[in-house]
């Protein structure tokens, strides 16, 4: 991969970070990064490299439009993610580059004749399974709190720990205040990956662990230490459900908005005057201004937060959905468009079939509400305003007359499902 320069100058490509370690733990990967020592930014031009963005040292590759860096050293020069001065120049070293990095599964690098360059011991971490920091200034940028619990949870399956001494800097960063200057959009991507891991309930968990939930989510970090009625909730505390729940909706969905609603759909239970514990009376309903406060600082996506509320709101009334009167089952399906946005329903019932799952004991049970509701559903989906208007019925009465048809619906399929 080296590469002669008009100036005598070699230019040396590694290939670095994610493509290396996943393919020494044996994954595959679609993204391949590289760090350039050896040349300057005019020199990447030159080769036909095209810079991104104005001021920062990456090049895309003319034909690949692979990534491509510059080896660089950073000084920290004020708060949070921003405050770095980035030195890219030909006479940072390999080396130097690596030790500016998060983790050493992180910081192996590799020749184009597959050799590894690994000056902090990676490799021996990947085989211990073990995430560790490369150095201490690990704590100039707070951001690696979140990237550390993601990779936690994406190993999790392998069994990977956070070494004692990066655990210790994770809770000095998380006491500093500095994550509170993480931009949301920061915290949301890292959230986001996290979420799509097979196992989102490590992520939170860490950062629970280390103070970092209280800093960015304190609405969730509430829930730690909050009994429920030992009754329903064996585990009784109401965090400790609250990742099992999540852990519960993993298995059920790959989709982010599932297991984000699952993740807050307890919310309004952190809240709960102390005088009504361990029941938690009304908490579908103190919920929503809590993941609606969440929602807008971490700018959640639209798609994440509307079925987070509606999961909130409706999760007690689904779980006694056998119990309804028809006209409610039809409040509730009109509350979430199901006739516009049918798949809704069933994001909906994987949720509260986690909550059920997400309690020891209960992991197998069935939700025999699921079924029930999807019965009622497709009943009232048969019913089109097309059929009302058959009937002669026009102007503002066909929504009336939709309406009733949808009740006689839902009521003869509650009839059927008795007979
Ligand atoms: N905030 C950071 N602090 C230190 N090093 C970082 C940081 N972000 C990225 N890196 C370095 O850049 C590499 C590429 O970053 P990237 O975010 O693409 O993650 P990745 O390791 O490739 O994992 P993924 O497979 O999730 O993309 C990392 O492996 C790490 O070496």
């Amino acid at each position: 991969m080296a590469k002669k320069q008009q100036s005598g100058k070699r230019v040396q490509i590694y290939l670095v970070g994610g493509a290396v370690r996943d393919e020494l733990l044996g994954y595959p990967f679609t993204e391949r990064d590289y760090v350039v020592v050896g040349a300057s930014p005019a020199q990447m031009l030159e080769l036909g490299y095209q810079q991104v963005g104005k001021d920062f040292p990456v090049f895309l590759h003319p034909k690949t439009k692979e990534e491509y860096a510059l080896a660089r050293t950073e000084r920290k020069a004020g708060s949070g993610y921003t405050g770095f001065n980035v030195y890219a120049a030909p006479d940072v070293t390999l080396e130097q580059d690596l030790a500016r990095r998060d983790l050493t599964i992180n910081a192996i690098a590799k020749t184009a004749d597959g050799a590894l360059i690994d000056p902090f011991g990676g490799v021996k971490d990947l085989q211990a399974r073990l995430l560790r920091h490369v150095s201490s200034a690990f704590v100039e940028d707070p951001l690696r709190v979140l990237r550390v619990a993601r990779f936690y949870a994406r190993y999790a399956h392998l069994g990977f720990q956070v070494a004692p001494e990066t655990l210790a800097l994770l809770q000095q960063l998380s006491g500093s205040g500095e994550l509170q200057t993480l931009s949301a959009e920061r915290v949301w991507i890292e959230t986001a990956k996290a979420l799509s891991t097979g196992t989102p309930a490590a992520y939170f968990k860490l950062l629970q662990q280390c103070g970092a939930l209280q800093a960015l989510m304190p609405e969730l970090a509430a829930l730690w230490g909050v009994p429920q009625p030992e009754k329903w909730h064996p585990e009784i505390d109401t965090g400790v459900h609250t990742l099992l729940v999540l852990a519960q909706a993993a298995k059920l969905s790959e989709k982010i908005e599932v297991r984000f609603a699952s993740l807050v759909h307890d919310l309004g239970k952190g809240i709960t005057p102390t005088d009504l514990l361990p029941s938690h009376h009304g908490h579908e309903h103190t919920g929503l201004p809590l993941i609606q406060q969440l929602c807008e600082r971490l700018r959640v996506p639209n798609s994440c937060r509307e079925l987070a509320l509606l999961v909130c709101e409706y999760h007690q009334l689904v779980h006694r959905a056998q119990e309804l009167k028809a006209s409610t089952v039809l409040k509730f399906f009109n509350a979430i468009d199901l006739w516009r946005k049918p798949e809704r329903l069933n994001d909906i019932l994987l949720c509260c079939t986690a909550d059920l799952r997400g309690r020891t004991g209960f992991e197998q049970a069935e939700y025999a509400q699921a079924a029930y509701l999807q019965q009622l559903a497709e009943a009232a989906l048969q019913v089109t305003a097309q059929q009302v208007m058959a009937l002669g019925i026009t102007g503002p009465a066909i929504k009336e007359a939709l309406n009733q048809a949808r009740l006689n619906a839902i009521n003869t399929a509650r009839r059927d499902e008795w007979r």
